[in-house]
């Protein structure tokens, strides 16, 4: 294709998108590598000049176990949720607010835009309640295990977001929440990427992650849309597991809720994100309700 074909194709996007909110969730897995991660911030740059409100939510996930290793703690997890005790959420908090969050600000700055990084407590963002203990299986034996501070969402305060990118901020956002009490609790960001989305009633939730989008049970070809229906049948057969699971029940939670559409991308390859939002063919998986 020649050059002028190529934005000529963006064009129609990029004037369906301005203006419109869209939430990043960039998994810890799309952020291990520092160009990889260089490119997606490039692409998020990319996307706020041209009229989109910006949310990126992170995670960190295996950067809060190497921590959690190098000080001696081996790190649990139920359903895909960490066991979180008092240390542990230090940690956590260490990593996602302190490290991550501000890394990414400065990303941003060093691309030429500005961003506010921020977590899920700053104005009572993500109000949570912890979670109640789960049933875990061991041997032939059901126990039930406390998860500790680990929070489950009761509600989504936009107002602080919204302001944030009305005045023309990237806004990034930490998975830690808040309750009732103004303790902090540890939150997946999967979960915490689509509840933002559809409080902002985004027109797009995009899921970067570490591989090209929902797989085939052969690991074999992308499905390249999807209905929420046919993700939950895929689920209960077994062919999306795994980490994949809260991703696509975010995405779910989203089209359900309103957004428009949810993507899962791979953003370990260049610049993924434009391909997927600004072609007609699109890189990943496009879930639709
Ligand atoms: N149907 C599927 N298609 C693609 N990946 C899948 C599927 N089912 C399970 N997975 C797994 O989910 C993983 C992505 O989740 P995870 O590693 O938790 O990512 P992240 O750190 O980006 O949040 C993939 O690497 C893959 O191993
Ligand atoms: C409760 C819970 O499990 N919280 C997650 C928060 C970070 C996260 O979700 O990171 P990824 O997106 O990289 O997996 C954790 O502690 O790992």
């Amino acid at each position: 294709m020649r050059r002028e074909e190529v934005l000529m194709e963006a064009l129609p996007y990029i004037q369906q998108f301005h203006g419109r909110t869209i939430v990043i969730k960039l998994g810890g897995h799309a952020m291990v590598d520092p160009d990889t991660l260089e490119n997606a911030i490039r692409d998020i740059v990319l996307l706020h000049y041209v009229g989109m409100k910006v949310v990126v939510v992170h995670g960190g996930g295996p950067e809060i176990t190497e921590k959690m290793r190098a000080m001696g703690k081996e790190p649990e997890f139920v359903g895909g949720l960490r066991i979180t005790d008092a240390e542990t959420l230090e940690i956590a908090q260490m990593v996602l607010v302190g490290k991550i969050n501000k890394g990414i600000v400065s990303l941003i700055a060093r691309e030429g835009d500005r961003a506010v990084g921020i977590s899920g407590n700053d104005g009572n963002i993500i109000l949570a309640r912890k979670i109640s203990a789960q049933m875990v299986r061991i041997g032939d034996e059901e126990r039930e295990v406390d998860l500790g501070y680990v929070g489950e969402i009761e509600g989504i305060n936009p107002a602080l977001l919204t302001t944030l990118l009305e005045t023309g901020y990237i806004t990034v956002m930490a998975p830690i929440a808040i309750d009732r009490a103004g303790r902090n609790l540890n939150i997946n960001a999967d979960t915490a990427a689509g509840e933002i989305a559809v409080a902002l009633g985004a027109f797009k939730l995009v899921n970067l992650t570490d591989v090209d989008g929902v797989m085939d049970r052969e690991r074999t070809q992308v499905f390249r849309r999807l209905r929420a229906v046919e993700t939950e049948e895929l689920m209960a057969d077994g062919t999306i597991s795994g980490g994949m699971i809260p991703k696509i029940e975010s995405c779910v939670r989203a089209v359900k809720g309103g957004v428009p559409y949810a993507h899962v991308v791979n953003g370990n390859k260049t610049h993924s994100i434009l391909l997927e939002l600004f072609t007609d063919a699109g890189v990943g998986t496009m879930i639709t309700e």
